[in-house]
């Protein structure tokens, strides 16, 4: 440092004010320095804390992380860097100590440094700074980006999963199932009459019937594997791995019975006077082209033929002809 500039400051007058913990333990780590910012943070004086050992000036522990460091830093005089992942408030710091503030522990970087002291003494140099602000903006940074992330891939309607979260997911199910020669059984499910049903009871009353129609779709899941999202207005899509072929036609069938037992009143929908659903159902082993989803859509096709109300299973395997009866 310039001396002549040096000179014109007052250094201990500086070392109180700085916005950061500055500590000097001796080799036998006795507190030869101790700045007004520990002592703030703290609730320990100088006068209280110099020439004790630095681990017992305070009342409560000290983290053995911290002690191990310094004992190493005073042994092997190298530089160490505390984690701030791994060891958050190494030491009774409070942000808060002034009469009628709520104390909260301080998150903490911590640096320790060897030094050397004019009367050739090893001495160690112990750095704090408040990492509270920096740890809290990072928790806030993520948790906007799982809000972001859920609201991405979450249908706002319903709640189930969306469009683009389907599409990603069913690329990655079926690539799996190829992979490891598993089943996978795709169901397309749509609202029967729908568009009467906004006709004659409006658009709000439509917006709550597909709500309960998805819910009642998504209860019947129960393996973290398995996924709902809607596919579009009144079409959703379930996309299920492992499932054999006859579990897959009863699990149709259950969905089908689940939005029926609802018993939400159409009276446009004839013959049975309340909300029904068809559902197309897909299921095989993928290989090359195999196109799933188009073959599940196929089956939803046919089953609204066939009068509605109705699960149709096309298994993979099944010949063109099929889809043409
Ligand atoms: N309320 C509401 N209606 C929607 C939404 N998305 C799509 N729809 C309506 O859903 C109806 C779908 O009608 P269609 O595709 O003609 O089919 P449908 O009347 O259900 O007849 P089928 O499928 O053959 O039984 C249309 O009237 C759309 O406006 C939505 O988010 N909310």
């Amino acid at each position: 440092m310039n001396t002549l500039s040096a000179k014109r400051f007052d250094m201990e007058d500086i070392f109180n004010s700085l916005n950061l913990g500055v500590c000097v333990v001796d080799a036998d780590s006795k507190v030869l320095l101790w700045n007004n910012w520990i002592a703030k943070h703290s609730d320990i004086k100088e006068t209280d804390a110099l020439n004790r050992q630095f681990e017992n000036v305070f009342s409560e522990s000290v983290s053995p992380a911290f002690l191990t460091a310094l004992k190493n830093t005073l042994t092997h005089r190298l530089p160490v860097v505390l984690s701030t992942a791994l060891h958050r408030t190494p030491l009774p710091l409070y942000n808060g100590c002034e009469a009628n503030q709520q104390q909260t522990r301080m998150y903490q970087s911590i640096t320790i440094t060897p030094i050397q002291s004019q009367l050739n003494e090893s001495c160690c140099l112990i750095q704090i700074t408040d990492s509270s602000t920096s740890i809290k903006r990072e928790k806030m940074l993520r948790s906007h980006s799982e809000i972001l992330k859920k609201e991405a891939t979450t249908d706002s309607l319903t709640d189930i999963c969306n469009r683009r979260f389907f599409d990603a997911h069913y690329e990655m199910a079926v690539a799996e199932a190829k992979r490891q020669k598993h089943p996978l059984s795709i169901f397309m499910v749509d609202i029967d009459f729908f568009k009467s049903y906004n006709d004659y009871y409006g658009h709000i009353a439509g917006d709550n019937a597909i709500k309960q129609v998805a819910s009642a779709l998504k209860s019947q899941l129960s393996r973290a594997t398995d996924i709902v999202a809607r596919y579009g207005g009144e079409e959703f899509v379930l996309v299920m791995p492992h499932l054999p072929q006859k579990v897959a036609e009863q699990f149709a069938e259950k969905l089908r019975s689940a939005v029926f037992n609802l018993a939400m009143p159409h009276i446009k929908s004839r013959p049975f006077n309340q909300i029904t659903i068809s559902v197309g159902l897909c299921t095989g082993i993928p290989e090359n082209d195999d196109n799933l989803l188009n073959k599940a859509d196929a089956a939803l096709y046919q089953a609204k033929l066939k009068g509605r109300n109705r699960c149709i299973c096309l298994p993979l395997c099944e010949t063109e002809e099929y889809l043409e009866q």
